[in-house]
């Protein structure tokens, strides 16, 4: 007997749906246009056919010529730049050889391109990040539209690719398709050691050949950053809403149990294929439901304020019109169940080895916070989700229902005794517009800032004042024209040690800007994706040096403290962003930088 959905939940829910109605029946009947006629292979003509299967060796061809069994397409971002991803390298081999072994075949469709926002932050290449994500989507659109395929592999983890392949997915969303994650890398040293000799360069306290060496053994092997960024949100989200097998996010990389994960998931696929009894399109399994469980899995794990951006972008490439006040109206009653850094100290492989994805899952089903009766890849509703993935005697995979207790309280915890009552994802609203705070990991006494504002049009910048010492002071960092139609919206993570030394020092500090956060930053509050953008001639391009600001995270308030019509007196400023618009390819997004929406519409231009 399942647990009652609670009020809130249902009542979100029901709201998006109406919000919706007109957009998701308009994408279900493309889908259900799409997908009429079987497989598609039927429908090319003898050229289009011998040219996708001329370089297949004889088993392959044989099978593709004849059209009665399943062909998958793989779409991988597989590259050596993003630890992630680099497992990736021999997936292709082993998805095509795991194929033939059960009568099917499997081709690379394409390849998309991944952005490491490690290497990049801080750097120009992070102005090119988010609208990776819809390069991304469009690559994927390119990969499928050879139409020789009757379902899909995804293989992403990382920041923008796993948003960016969900969107290019949704587009052939009458195929079915699952994704296939990659595993994080063992364990190095702490996120918080880490941080502490960061913050030890930036005072001066420690020297290069220290800081890399400490970053050389936080980052050291295969596989995904283990810190709780967007990357590891990613996998929680796929995995709440059903794409991933259940317990297969944060299983390691090249072990034989992720191989076994990994020919299990080519089996589900075929088996949702048209050529089946179970056909699931993917544009079926991503419906309101599940974007209402994916929002109410970062609030529960205190997911990367990328979020806030991505899930609204893949939400809509269904036809479905989520909104920040949606998350907003589910913060309140989701408690925080999971400490994985930044917001404590733990990683995602504790988190894992506590009971993961499956205690986190039945807790939440238990309580009624989640939709259990959903359509999911492994066949189940999201009960099947409250199991963990292993090895048998023999080497088969098998799934047995997870403890009912956690394996480590500092880590995750049930429903009992949450670490919050809410996730700490909180919108914010006043005379600035309208912003997001991640407050899971900033100190109780910091979440409310009143201090008067230090303008900056340049992140370098704030690193500057510091080193010139001008910064030992309350002050609310504003870095504006970051925005995604100044210069792409990067991340500007590079900024935490510097702001989290003086925070230390004891000043009261904030950031409020119109550009992004890492999913990995979190200690200094920081106001971040304000909207309108400086460059759309938003309230924060009147804000001038000496304005107090109160930033209130207790009631979601963003307010500069200035008499209301002088303030609207003022001329926006203007920034020169020419600098910023060519080199490191730059020059090559203006059309991305034009057409881009606003942040709380996902910043994107798909
Ligand atoms: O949103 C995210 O999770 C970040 O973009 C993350 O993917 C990025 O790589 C950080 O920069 C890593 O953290 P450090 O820069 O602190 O190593
Ligand atoms: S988690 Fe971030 S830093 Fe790590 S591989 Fe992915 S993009 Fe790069």
């Amino acid at each position: 007997m399942s647990t009652p959905l609670h009020p809130v939940v249902a009542e979100v829910t029901a709201r998006l749906r109406e919000r919706s109605r007109d957009t998701r029946a308009a994408y279900l009947a493309r889908i259900a246009a799409a997908g009429t006629g079987g497989t598609h292979r039927e429908r090319l003509s003898c050229g289009n056919l011998a040219h996708g299967f001329a370089a297949c060796g004889p088993h392959d061809k044989a099978a593709l010529r004849e059209g009665h069994t399943p062909n998958l397409g793989i779409v991988t971002s597989y590259n050596d730049m993003l630890s992630a991803h680099q497992p990736y390298e021999r997936y292709p081999e082993l998805i095509r050889r795991i194929a033939r072994e059960s009568g099917i075949t499997a081709q690379v469709a394409g390849g998309v391109p991944a952005m490491c926002d490690g290497v990049t932050q801080g750097r120009e290449g992070m102005e090119l990040s988010l609208f990776s994500r819809d390069l991304i989507a469009m690559a994927t659109a390119v990969s499928l539209s050879h139409d020789m395929f009757d379902g899909t592999l995804y293989l992403g983890i990382c920041d923008k690719i796993v948003p960016g392949l969900l969107i290019g997915a949704l587009s052939f969303g009458h195929l079915p398709g699952i994704f296939v994650p990659g595993g994080p890398m063992p364990s190095g040293i702490t996120n918080e050691q880490k941080s502490k000799v960061r913050q030890a360069y930036a005072e001066g306290k420690a020297n290069r050949a220290e800081l890399l060496e400490a970053e050389a053994a936080a980052y050291h092997a295969p596989g995904t950053c283990t810190f709780y960024g967007t990357a590891n949100s990613n996998q929680m989200l796929m995995e709440i809403m059903g794409l991933h097998l259940p317990g297969a996010s944060f299983v390691a990389p090249d072990t034989p149990l992720r191989d076994a994960l990994t020919a299990e998931a080519v089996h589900r696929v075929a088996a949702l294929s048209a050529h089946g009894d179970n056909h699931l399109p993917i544009g079926h399994i991503v419906d309101e439901r599940a974007i209402i469980n994916g929002v109410i899995g970062l609030h529960a794990t205190g997911g990367s304020t990328n979020h806030l951006l991505h899930l609204v972008a893949m939400a809509r490439a269904a036809g479905i019109q989520l909104r920040w006040d949606d998350f907003d109206a589910l913060s309140s009653v989701v408690p925080l169940l999971a400490r994985v850094y930044p917001n404590g100290y733990a990683d995602v492989n504790q988190f894992h080895d506590a009971g993961g994805m499956a205690f986190l899952i039945d807790q939440l089903l238990g309580a009624g916070l989640l939709h259990g009766d959903v359509r999911t890849v492994f066949g189940t509703g999201l009960d099947g989700y409250a199991q963990v993935p292993s090895l048998d005697a023999s080497g088969a995979l098998q799934w047995t229902p997870v403890a009912k207790e956690s394996g480590n309280r500092g880590v995750l915890r049930g429903m009992a005794e949450p670490f919050r009552a809410d996730g700490g994802l909180r919108m914010l609203a006043g005379n600035l517009g309208r912003a997001v705070i991640k407050v899971s990991s900033v100190p109780d006494d910091r979440q409310v800032i009143e201090a008067p504002a230090v303008v900056f049009h340049d992140q370098d910048e704030v690193r500057k004042a510091f080193e010139r010492g001008e910064l030992n002071r309350d002050f609310i960092a504003v870095v504006r024209f970051q925005g995604p139609r100044a210069i792409g919206m990067p991340e500007l993570h590079k900024l935490t040690p510097t702001l989290a030394v003086l925070q230390d020092r004891g000043y009261r500090i904030a950031l409020l800007t119109d550009g992004r956060m890492s999913g990995a930053s979190g200690r200094v509050p920081a106001a971040i994706h304000v909207t309108p953008e400086a460059q759309a001639q938003g309230a924060i391009a009147r804000i001038r040096d000496g304005d107090l600001i109160r930033l209130d995270a207790t009631r979601g308030t963003l307010d500069v403290l200035v008499d209301a019509s002088e303030f609207a007196s003022r001329a926006p400023a203007t920034a020169d962003l020419s600098s910023h618009h060519s080199g490191m390819g730059r020059e090559l997004f203006g059309l991305f930088r034009q057409a881009a929406a606003e942040a709380d519409l996902g910043a994107g231009v798909l």
